[in-house]
């Protein structure tokens, strides 16, 4: 299990809000340190360290004179792009001690999963590795929308480990573990290992800690492990002070075990888990079995019906009409308006102009 962790070469640690803000708010400059210092020794020892950090919306409260989180996507979008510059420049400033350049990389889910934008963000990721620069990560906030939106970091973070084909995922949080419950209550016991979903069932998963700063709570970190474990990353769970001594492979957190079946291409994990769909693909019982037996391409001949308004290139879900049960999700290679005169029509019959499939298999993926 910990040679999991002390073999891995390529890691992508996250680090959240309430792990780099102090409680008057703003960015916490010694806890910044200490983390950069536990990751500064790990690329030193010739491991490469993707980070993903949150803290851009708490970061930019103070100078903006907010007393506390906003809710409205509008001022957290503010409070980011004032916030994200800060974060970086403590990072910066921070990684530079150890003669460590870092690079600003901000993503929404729509940019990675179109194949082009995927192949463009790995790229850039690779290639910062390669000129031994420090990829710092954040959800792009300023332009993602609430349909769109991660607004925690946790499943970006299991997203760009699967991007990045890393061998393991570290979540660091303002709790040492995963508990059975609430970590304020005493009866709440440690969970040292995961293995599979049957070690959660009486956990009880609750939502953000007492700073108040972060997202997601333990739900999403929850999912986020599911998700990397689901690509084959083992994940460890801990608090940011403890990020060294996890790192060099103590018996300290939740380890995930990862799961042994071989996963999808990174890509479609991306579309499974981190985007929304536009609209909806009703199919007839043997374009069900097409897709989701012989992995074929969807085409109009099968589709019964449609709705939601989309345009060609978005995701949609499709869906086996008779349970009304989602099977699978792509990317649609028509604009909604085009769809309903080709619904159930051969493709030999129509216009050369729509002859391509609706939905191509390499853009597709079971749910
Ligand atoms: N079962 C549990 N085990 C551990 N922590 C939990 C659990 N349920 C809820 N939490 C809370 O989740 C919080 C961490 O989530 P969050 O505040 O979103 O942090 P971050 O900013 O690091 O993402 C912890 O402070 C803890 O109080
Ligand atoms: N992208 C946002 C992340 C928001 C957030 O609070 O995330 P987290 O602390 O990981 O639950 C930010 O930088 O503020």
């Amino acid at each position: 299990m910990r040679e999991a962790v002390t073999g891995a070469k390529r890691i992508v640690v996250k680090v959240g809000s309430s792990s780099l803000t102090t409680a008057a708010g703003g960015i916490d400059g010694e806890r910044v340190s200490s983390l950069v210092d536990a990751l500064a020794k790990l690329i030193d020892d010739g491991r490469e360290v993707v980070l993903v950090s949150s803290g851009a919306i708490a970061a930019g409260l103070a100078p903006l004179g907010l007393r506390r989180r906003p809710r409205d996507l509008a001022t957290q979008q503010a409070a980011a792009s004032v916030g994200q510059g800060l974060l970086i420049g403590h990072y910066a400033g921070s990684f530079a001690r150890f003669g460590r350049t870092v690079g600003q990389v901000l993503l929404t889910a729509d940019d990675v999963t179109r194949r082009a934008h995927y192949r463009n963000a790995y790229r850039t990721l690779r290639k910062l590795l390669d000129l031994k620069a420090v990829p710092i990560v954040n959800e792009n906030d300023t332009v993602a929308t609430d349909e769109i939106r991660f607004g925690d970091n946790d499943r970006l973070a299991a997203l760009v480990a699967a991007l990045v084909e890393a061998d393991l995922l570290v979540l660091l949080s303002d709790v040492d573990a995963l508990y059975t419950g609430d970590p304020a209550k005493p009866e709440s016991r440690r969970i040292d290992e995961v293995r599979g979903d049957d070690d959660l069932a009486g956990v009880t998963i609750g939502k953000t800690g007492k700073a108040g700063v972060g997202t997601g709570g333990m739900v999403t970190k929850v999912e986020a492990a599911r998700i990397a474990t689901g690509a084959g990353i083992p994940v460890v769970l801990t608090a940011a002070p403890l990020a060294g001594a996890a790192l060099a492979g103590e018996p300290i957190g939740t380890f995930f075990h990862r799961e042994p079946r071989k996963p999808p291409a990174a890509r479609l994990f991306w579309l499974a888990h981190a985007t929304t769909p536009r609209g909806r693909l009703h199919l007839d019982p043997g374009a069900v079995a097409a897709i989701v037996v012989r992995r074929k391409s969807l085409l109009p001949a099968g589709i019964t019906a449609v709705d939601g308004s989309f345009t060609a290139g978005e995701p949609v879900d499709l869906i086996d009409a008779g349970s009304g049960v989602p099977v699978a999700r792509g990317l649609v290679n028509y604009d909604a308006v085009e769809l309903p005169v080709l619904l159930g029509r051969s493709t030999k019959d129509l216009d050369p102009d729509y002859r391509r499939e609706v939905v191509h298999r390499d853009d597709l993926v079971l749910l």
